[in-house]
């Protein structure tokens, strides 16, 4: 099918929604881990495991810069930040299973907007 011109209007409603959808993982009581870049100095092995660190406060930072393109983009980041997760933390652990369950939520919320 034709390809949906993207229009401001477009374009303003994508930014809300991620807008929106930051704010609730940043307020899941799994969150924890996220919140923040993680600091190599104080997990050993992390910077040269994870090649693309990502957090919420940085997809927060980049928002507000304007650096997302449209929620596809955003939704990439926020990926990002659980695959990270997967590849440096046993699913069988604290973080792990935090990271899951917020995977999953997300997975959940940004869905229910298409
Ligand atoms: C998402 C993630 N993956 C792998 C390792 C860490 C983290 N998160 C950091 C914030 C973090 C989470 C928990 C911590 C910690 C740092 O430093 C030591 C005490 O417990």
């Amino acid at each position: 099918c034709a390809k949906k011109a993207k229009t401001p209007k477009d374009s303003n409603n994508d930014l809300a929604a991620c807008r929106m959808l930051l704010s609730e993982l940043e307020a899941h009581q799994d969150a924890w881990p996220f919140l923040s870049p993680v600091r190599h100095k104080s997990v050993p092995g992390y910077r040269k495991v994870i090649k693309k660190p990502m957090d919420f406060s940085t997809i927060k930072e980049k928002l507000t810069n304007n650096l997302y393109l449209n929620l596809e983009t955003f939704i990439i980041d926020v990926n990002l930040v659980f695959d990270n997760c997967q590849k440096f933390n046993e699913d069988d652990s604290e973080i792990g299973r935090a990271g899951h369950r917020m995977r999953r939520f997300f997975d959940k919320r940004w869905t229910e907007l298409l």
